[in-house]
């Protein structure tokens, strides 16, 4: 993933309104060759219908759609149908054909496309192996369960070879332990074919396991992006910080009814990510300080192979001038700190 290449799909200031609503609202941003790209927004933000403006589903009423450069914003929908083999979609319900047996499911594409009976044999034959169905080709959907029904949905969208494979939340119908598999093969194919991978989801799990870079969408338009390991350890936006709050250590309620504007005791919350959070923090706290920290609550997670890890702290309160050293070093080192209160 070069940041000088050129982009794989470039949306310039794209607009898609339904009558009165603007579901995409001058939305600028570019997509690069092999990055997993995570969309995340509350409902009704726009994510389905940003992403059915890439592959053509949703025609845009303003702006343009690079795609590697080809402008494919206006194209008729024959035009399309080619950009549309090298923007392959998995969705939440699968999609697959009940009536047909999963060979046939994934070898779907290629009949459309008028390939060989053999070669697209030969072909989903190939994907059955890439996401590990070996022995249930013959099987009809039903025989399936949630996890291998998106499996067959990946092999299908893979059948065509596409440079970009979009996922319409597609671990959302699955439990925590399938959707951790599904989204393992995600980033295995994503390696291993450097395909490019959109996902829009509302799961921050999702997002934070596999995604390299996230957009964070509201009303249509992107209120904040950046690499995931960077927006986790500190988030901007109202909207980031309310969708984070499900999945990031909050305050205990004990603690947060028990807040006072001073007491023996301050409540410190704190973000830290990248070379502070691989040092022993708080004994360095105490080295600064001379005051030793207690962890009411939090832990550190790892994003991206970096360390992002949040925190609740207790500090001793009775010597103001040791806790301002102490609040100033964390400031100076972490993402993110302040002091609550005090219990
Ligand atoms: N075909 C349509 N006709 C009218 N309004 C639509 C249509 N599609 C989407 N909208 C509106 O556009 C806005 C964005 O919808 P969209 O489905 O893109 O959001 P979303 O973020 O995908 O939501 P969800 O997570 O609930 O699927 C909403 O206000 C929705 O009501």
């Amino acid at each position: 993933m070069g940041s000088t290449s050129e982009p794989i799909i470039s949306l310039k200031n794209i607009s898609r309104r339904f009558s009165q609503t603007a579901a995409v609202d001058h939305l600028s941003l570019d997509i690069e060759k092999g990055e997993i790209l995570g969309i995340i927004g509350r409902s009704g933000a726009g994510k389905s219908t940003l992403i059915r403006c890439l592959n053509g589903l949703e025609r845009i009423d303003e702006g343009q759609i690079f795609f590697e450069g080809h402008d494919v914003s206006h194209l008729s929908e024959s035009e399309w149908a080619p950009y549309r083999q090298r923007i392959s979609m998995i969705f939440q319900h699968f999609n697959l054909l009940s009536s047909k047996r999963v060979i046939d499911n994934i070898a779907l594409p290629l009949k459309l496309a008028g390939v060989p009976k053999e070669k697209r044999r030969e072909r989903a034959m190939e994907l059955i192996e890439l996401v590990s169905l070996k022995g249930k080709e013959q099987h009809f959907p039903a025989e399936l369960s949630g996890g291998q029904k998106q499996r067959v949905g990946i092999a299908r969208a893979l059948a065509a070879n596409p440079k970009v494979l979009l996922s319409d939340e597609a671990t959302s119908a699955l439990d925590p332990e399938t959707t951790q598999s599904i989204l393992e093969l995600i980033a295995d194919i994503n390696k291993r074919l450097n395909l490019t991978v959109v996902l829009i989801t509302h799961e921050m799990e999702v997002v934070s396991s596999i995604a390299n870079r996230v957009v964070v969408l509201n009303k249509g338009k992107i209120v904040e992006e950046g690499l995931v390991r960077d927006i986790f350890a500190s988030p901007q936006d109202d909207t980031t910080i309310a969708m984070l709050r499900i999945v990031t250590p909050q305050l205990p309620a004990e603690f947060a009814k028990r807040l006072k504007p001073e007491g023996d005791e301050a409540v410190i919350e704190l973000n830290i990510a990248g070379d502070v959070a691989r040092e022993p923090f708080l004994h360095l706290i105490e080295y600064e300080s001379g005051l030793i920290p207690r962890i009411l609550h939090g832990g550190i997670d790892t994003i991206q192979g970096e360390p992002v890890g949040r925190f609740f702290l207790g500090l001793p309160a009775k010597d103001k001038d040791k806790l301002d050293k102490a609040v100033s070093w964390l400031i100076k080192h972490g993402r993110y700190c302040e002091v609550l209160g005090y219990v």
